[in-house]
């Protein structure tokens, strides 16, 4: 049964899911970095909201980890590098608190507006003071969202309605999505030039780290209003503050800092900031969102191979999944098949190509072509699976190409792997056989049908009278049984190639005796 920890706080939801589902559930939460290292290793899924901190060293400490699911969106506290190359999916939930941080944009731009927390705290002591809270209409301003996806698109909705100008900044947000809400896209100098109110609702990366600093401040209109509900480290604190006290900035609302928990920092001092404590996401309704979402999704794949919402592999839908994994496991044989041809040989990898024929053309390949990668390197490199091989290929310089053939060849179904080095090209085909099993059904373009077993020698021999009587008896000699015996050969005379299943592994003095067998060229063992 696999085993996940909860290590932060997320509604009692998940707990539910992954109980139902099969899935053994610790919760432990609010445990430093040395504390979750000592635990995490007991584990195959970690589910985190932004608190936990997923470090290399964490997952360094981690062999059994297969899955971190982050019930929410940012996933800025993951090192997706580390993970890809430990082999670990990272899964978030992307639309379940969506909704819930664009209503806490809206209700900071209304709370900067009319200085509602001021005003809240001021009548609370008795003081009424009427006089000194005077606030700005919404209405006919202009609001300037940087990052219009999924957040940042329901904020211009509610902003429409509010009946402001929205204008809004985003590389990819296309000209026919911008009319469909109602937004004006321009240029960022033009937002910042423009806009009475900036909301932010992009990712923290390196092209967005202080996107507003002291230089865009200084484009701004004077008593501009700026809300940051995204990521603290998109607004340079410092330039903020400064331009809070100079008066060019009229307030500023802030649900996410540059450092979290944020416990001390200048601008609490003034009274034109209103916070909050990284609440965007903290409706009960988006908890129940972003917990169901992640304990099913993390469920899906612990239990199934199913990938939703991953950030560093191809999705396989629930749906899909049956009919992907015979695909993924023929897929991985093949690989770890050509893995253990081509290591017989010299020679580094310089070219991978994986064919998808007839049936298999119609299924989503990307999942496919990183199990054929992932069984080719897996002799090769410890740890090697389906989320870091397609990374390792692309890290040891292997070119990948993928071809689709929608029509059918002699099999309904085909997948072939060809493997390039620089001095050798070798191919190997299969197809699934009753729908499900794995079968091998071509090597270096010669037919042959065999399935794949725990211990197998291929030998490549020259098709003359004489090797089948000769290599039976070499075997049978030194006791060792034959499972199965598959022929095949490029033509009459030719290169030919021979196949079998063992019992058992075969002893070296017997692959020596084989190697040494007249007409034989090469023979390799090869396992499952
Ligand atoms: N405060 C909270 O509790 C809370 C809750 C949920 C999400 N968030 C944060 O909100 C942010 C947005 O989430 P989302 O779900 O809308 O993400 P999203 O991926 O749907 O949208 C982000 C948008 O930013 C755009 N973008 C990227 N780089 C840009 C740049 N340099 N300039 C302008 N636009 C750029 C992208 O094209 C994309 O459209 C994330 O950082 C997320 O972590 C915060
Ligand atoms: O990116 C997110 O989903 C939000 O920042 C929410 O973070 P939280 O789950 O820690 O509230």
């Amino acid at each position: 049964m696999p085993k996940v920890l909860i290590s932060d706080k997320l509604s009692p939801a998940a707990i539910e899911i992954f109980r139902t589902r099969g899935v053994e559930t610790d919760v432990k939460t609010g445990l430093s970095p040395a504390e979750l290292r000592a635990i995490i290793g007991a584990y195959d899924g970690l589910a985190i909201r932004s608190a936990s901190k997923v470090t290399k060293e964490l997952l360094e400490a981690a062999p059994n980890l297969k899955v971190v699911g982050r019930a929410g969106i940012g996933v800025d506290n993951v090192d997706i590098k580390a993970a890809t190359a430990h082999g670990v999916v990272v899964m978030n939930t992307p639309f379940g608190n969506a909704i819930t941080t664009a209503e806490h944009a809206i209700a900071m731009m209304f709370a900067l507006a009319r200085q509602l927390p001021e005003a809240s705290a001021s009548t609370r002591a008795g003081k009424w003071e009427k006089n000194r809270f005077m606030g700005v209409e919404l209405t006919a301003k202009t609001l300037g969202i940087i990052g219009c996806g999924n957040i940042g698109s329901i904020v211009a909705d509610r902003a429409v309605g509010l009946k402001m100008k929205v204008i809004a900044f985003d590389p990819f947000l296309s000209d026919k999505r911008a009319v469909e809400l109602g937004v004006e896209k321009v240029e960022l100098p033009e937002l910042f030039a423009r806009a009475d109110f900036i909301t932010l609702h992009t990712p923290l990366v390196d092209g967005t780290r202080y996107i507003i600093n002291a230089a865009a401040i200084a484009t701004m209109k004077q008593g501009v209003r700026i809300i940051n509900c995204a990521r603290g480290g998109l607004v340079e604190e410092a330039a903020l503050l400064e331009g809070l006290q100079s008066g060019k900035v009229a307030g500023a609302a802030l649900d996410v800092f540059e450092v979290e928990p944020a416990k001390e920092n200048p601008l609490f001092a003034l009274e034109n900031v209103v916070c909050t404590p990284h609440l965007g996401a903290s409706t009960a309704e988006a908890q129940e969102n972003v917990a169901l979402q992640v304990a099913e999704q993390m469920s899906d794949y612990l239990l199934t191979g199913a990938v939703s919402n991953a950030i560093n592999v191809p999705a396989i839908s629930a749906e899909d999944a049956p009919r992907v994994r015979p695909y993924m496991e023929l897929a991985r044989r093949l690989g770890e098949f050509a893995g253990q041809l081509t290591q017989a040989k010299d020679g580094v990898i310089t070219h991978v190509t994986i064919e998808y024929e007839g049936a298999v053309a119609q299924l989503n390949h990307k999942p496919l072509t990183a199990a054929a990668l992932a069984g080719l390197m897996a002799p090769m490199i410890t740890g090697a699976n389906m989320v870091n091989a397609p990374v390792l290929a692309r890290e040891r310089g292997i070119e990948v190409t993928e071809t689709v053939h929608d029509r059918a060849s002699e099999y309904q179904t085909l997948i072939r792997l060809t493997i390039a080095t620089k001095t050798n090209t070798r191919s190997v085909a299969g197809t699934l056989f009753a729908g499900s099993k794995a079968r091998l059904v071509e090597i270096k373009g010669i037919p042959v049908e065999a399935d794949f077993s725990r211990h197998m020698l291929y030998v490549t021999n020259q098709d003359k009278p004489g090797f089948i009587g000769r290599f039976g008896a070499t075997l049978s000699d030194a006791g060792i049984n034959i499972a199965t015996f598959h022929l095949g050969r490029a033509a009459a005379g030719g290169d030919a190639i021979c196949l079998v299943s063992l019992d058992e592994p075969l002893p070296e003095t017997v692959l020596d005796a084989v190697r040494a067998l007249p007409l034989v060229v090469q023979a390799t063992p090869v396992t499952f």
